[in-house]
């Protein structure tokens, strides 16, 4: 029979973590601590946990497949946010594969995200090919470094910011007061950055656990500015390794959010300044970010990871292309397919450095692209002119592409520091 794919109760939530557990390769067992926590977050509002929008499939009273989806504020090129419909804890049991429960799940909430209002949907995907047929786009990228701080060439002798500023080890109730603030700094500057709901300071740092997974302290420091803002932010583990009484620790960048390049610098110089620290770990960064060139020799960071990161799918065209601010000004007539039938349609987009309009038009297009493709354009990562090298965008007006790729690329790449 046809499991019956549908939106869970609170009674179904043990089964339904559990199926969770089984899809991600975790052991199934399921604690009543685990149970209870994502019960709390269920009946509170902004927990993330929202009854209506998490799906199960059951079968034979089994849950045997789950999907959830909840609010989030994605920033725009220019610092606008828009409304997303963030999607997480997908999974279909071995038992199930490949019969069509994700497609039916992610369908569903989709529609509903569209009648709600959002105008993109947003995931991290497990696997690079899952979600493009669903009209999600990789938008955002990112990229680990590995630094070898015997190979930096900066100053052994460095002890601190030379600015007036100071970088102070901090607790975590100390993040969890100036975190938030420093954090929706950076979430106004920069696109791709997402909202990060205080559930998340509390899990970051300890005082909320939701599953099973333990959770140490890890060192925290803040850069405050001469007049004794803080800027900064920093969270990071460090193995404690030795070989032959030569110490071969490897510090691991949890978090590290700036909002003055004195603190992206004095932050980064902090660490990489650590006595015992041989090797750091950067974190998943903006492919831009500026940590290697901040070495006399850039070499020493090498990447360890480049991947996709933040997918976009695009649910609501005008108001997506308006959200936004443009590198140069100019129009283009824009064909969008989308096979779910949620946003396709042409328009005609008007915009420039201060704004834009976005309407249905019965012009002639000039670029014709599926919905997939316009979520990787979407926050300025990538370049219509190289999609069209690989097929994914057509040229229906010379010049079309040119103009794309001057008005929608970014000076910096988009960055989601975030997983969700
Ligand atoms: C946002 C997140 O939570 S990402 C986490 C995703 N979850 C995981 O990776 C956990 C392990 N994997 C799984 O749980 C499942 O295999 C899922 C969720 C990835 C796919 O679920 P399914 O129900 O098997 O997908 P469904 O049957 O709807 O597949 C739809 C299509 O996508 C394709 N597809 C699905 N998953 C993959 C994949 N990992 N790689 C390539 N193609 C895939 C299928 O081949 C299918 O196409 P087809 O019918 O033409 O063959």
């Amino acid at each position: 029979m046809n499991p019956e794919v549908r939106t869970i109760t609170e009674p179904d939530l043990p089964d339904w973590i559990r199926a969770l557990h089984t899809g991600f390769l975790r052991s199934p067992a399921v604690s009543k601590e685990e149970v209870e926590s994502r019960r709390t977050l269920m009946a509170t509002p902004g927990g993330g946990y929202v009854a209506e929008r998490t799906q199960g499939a059951f079968d034979a009273g089994r849950c045997v497949a789950t999907f959830r989806s909840f609010a989030q504020k994605l920033t725009v090129p220019g610092g606008a946010e828009v409304a997303a419909n963030a999607v997480s804890n997908v999974t279909v049991s071995p038992t199930h594969r490949r019969r069509g429960l994700l497609s039916r799940m992610v369908d569903t909430d989709a529609r509903a995200a569209k009648e709600r209002g959002d105008v993109v949907s947003t995931l991290i995907a497990a696997e690079y090919p899952i979600y493009g047929r669903h009209g999600f786009g990789p938008a955002t990228w990112t990229t680990e470094w590995e630094v070898d701080v015997a190979r930096t060439g900066l100053d052994p002798r460095y002890s601190g910011p030379s600015d007036g500023g100071r970088v102070d080890f901090a607790d975590p109730a100390e993040v969890r007061e100036h975190g938030p603030g420093l954090h929706e700094r950076l979430r106004a500057v920069r696109h791709g950055v997402i909202d990060r709901p205080e559930r998340l300071w509390l899990r970051n740092t300890g005082a909320l656990v939701v599953d099973d997974r333990p959770w140490t302290e890890p060192f925290y420091a803040l850069y405050r500015s001469p007049e004794g803002v803080v800027e900064g932010l920093l969270a990071y583990t460090c193995d404690d390794r030795w070989e032959a009484k030569v110490p071969q620790g490897t510090a691991q960048v949890l978090d590290h959010i700036a909002v003055s390049p004195e603190a992206e610098r004095a932050l980064w110089h902090f660490l990489l300044s650590t006595d015992l620290v041989a090797k750091v770990r950067t974190g998943y960064r903006a492919p831009d970010d500026v940590l290697p060139l901040l070495l006399p020799d850039p070499r020493a960071a090498r990447v360890v990871t480049h991947a996709d990161y933040l997918w976009v799918r695009p649910l609501d065209v005008p108001a997506l292309l308006t959200a936004r601010t443009y590198g140069t000004t100019g129009s283009l007539v824009l064909d969008v397919t989308d096979r779910a039938g949620l946003a396709g349609g042409r328009f005609l987009l008007e915009a420039g450095p201060e704004g834009a309009t976005c309407v249905a038009t019965r012009r002639g297009a000039e670029l014709a692209l599926d919905v997939a493709e316009l979520g990787t354009l979407f926050l300025g990562d990538e370049a219509a002119s190289r999609l069209a090298v690989l097929g994914r965008v057509s040229e229906e007006r010379a010049g079309a592409l040119a103009v794309a790729d001057g008005m929608l690329r970014t000076a910096r790449r988009p960055w989601c520091p975030d997983v969700f």
